[in-house]
C-alpha cells in the first residue's frame, strides 16, 4: 500500500485561553479533522488556569509533557496529572470541572478533543487515567521510542478504551533514524512537531517545531526521518465519524436544536447536569 503524504502544515502560534493560559492551537474553531474537534499545546502557570466549566458531547485527552494540572469534577472526582500522565476523560451527557496547574513551574501539555458518535453523546461520564509508568513504549530499535497513549505500535497495544477508534503516540527518534508507523487505512490524521525538524510522509515534508502536518487519506502507514538532528512529535489519527458537528463552546452535538437543549440543560441542572446545581470546585475558587 501506499504511504501517507502531508497536504498541508500549520504553524501554530501561541495566544490566550482560559484564565490567563496559553496554548498553540494547532485544531480547533473552524478547522477541525474528523473526529477531532480540537488540539492545544497549552502552557500554564499559577494563578492562571481553566477554572469550572463544562463539556457535552466528546471526549478530552490531557496529556501532560511537564508540571502537574489538578482536575476536580462535580462529582467529586479530583486527582493530579503529573508528568507523562494521560487523563482520557469520557464527558458524554455531561461534566463540569476545573483543570488547574499545581506546579510553581509552568505545566505543559497536550489537550485533544475527540468526538463522540451520536450514539455515544449522552453516555455517562468516564475517566481513563494512565500514570506514566503505566503507558506502554515500542522500543523497535536502539534510538526510536514509541509512546503508545493509544493503538497499536510494532506491536504493542495501549489498554485505552477508543469508543471512536484513536490512535495517539509520541515518537522520539535520534538524529539519522527513521520510522515507519501503520496506519488504518479509514483513519484521518495528523501530526504535532514538539521538538527538532523530521521529514515526513512519502511526499518527505519538512515538519518543524510548533507545526500541525495534515496527511492525505489514502495509504496504510506512514514514514518519517529525523535526519537533521533528535526529533519529537505525537501522531494523532482516527476514524472520521461522518456525522454533522454543530458546538458551542465546550458542547458539541449533532443539531442546533440539542444544543438549545443542552444549553437549557446546563442551565436549569437537568440531563446530566443536575450534580452542577450550586458546585464550585476547590482547586479553582
Ligand atoms: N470551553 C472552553 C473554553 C476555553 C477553554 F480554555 C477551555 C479549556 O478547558 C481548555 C482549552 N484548551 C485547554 N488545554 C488544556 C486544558 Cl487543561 C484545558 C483547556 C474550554 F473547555
Ligand atoms: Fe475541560
Amino acid at each position: 500500500m501506499a504511504a501517507r503524504n502531508i497536504t498541508r502544515s500549520f504553524f501554530a502560534k501561541t495566544r490566550s485561553e482560559g484564565a490567563g493560559a496559553t496554548v498553540r492551537r494547532c485544531l480547533g474553531g473552524s478547522s477541525t479533522l474528523d473526529p477531532f474537534l480540537l488540539c492545544d499545546i497549552f502552557e500554564v502557570t499559577p494563578p492562571a488556569g481553566f477554572p469550572d466549566h463544562p463539556h457535552r458531547g466528546f471526549e478530552t485527552v490531557t496529556y501532560l509533557l511537564e508540571g502537574a494540572i489538578a482536575h476536580e469534577d462535580f462529582g467529586g472526582n479530583k486527582g493530579l496529572i503529573g508528568p507523562g500522565d494521560v487523563q482520557w476523560m469520557t464527558a458524554g451527557r455531561g461534566i463540569v470541572h476545573a483543570e488547574m496547574p499545581a506546579s510553581n513551574m509552568p505545566s505543559r501539555g497536550i489537550q485533544l478533543w475527540i468526538n463522540l458518535s451520536r450514539e455515544h453523546k449522552m453516555i455517562e461520564p468516564a475517566y481513563q487515567d494512565l500514570k506514566d509508568y503505566d503507558i506502554p513504549r515500542a522500543k523497535p530499535e536502539p534510538g526510536i521510542e514509541v509512546k503508545i497513549i493509544a493503538g497499536e505500535s510494532f506491536g504493542v497495544k495501549s489498554s485505552v478504551f477508543t469508543r471512536t477508534p484513536t490512535m495517539i503516540m509520541d515518537f522520539k527518534l535520534e538524529k539519522g533514524k527513521k520510522i515507519i508507523q501503520k496506519i488504518p487505512k479509514d483513519h484521518q490524521g495528523f501530526i504535532y512537531v514538539l521538538n527538532g525538524i523530521g521529514y515526513f510522509g512519502g511526499n518527505q515534508f519538512k515538519g518543524e517545531e510548533h507545526s500541525a502536518l495534515f496527511l492525505d487519506d489514502n495509504g496504510d502507514h506512514i514514514s518519517v526521518e529525523a535526519k537533521d538532528g533528535d526529533l519529537r512529535f505525537v501522531l494523532f489519527t482516527g476514524k472520521p465519524l461522518k456525522e454533522p458537528i454543530v458546538n458551542y463552546g465546550p458542547f458539541v452535538m449533532n443539531s442546533e436544536e440539542e444544543i438549545f437543549q443542552t444549553m437549557f440543560d446546563y442551565d436549569k441542572n437537568t440531563n446530566g447536569f443536575e450534580r452542577a446545581k450550586n458546585w464550585r470546585s476547590s482547586i479553582a475558587n
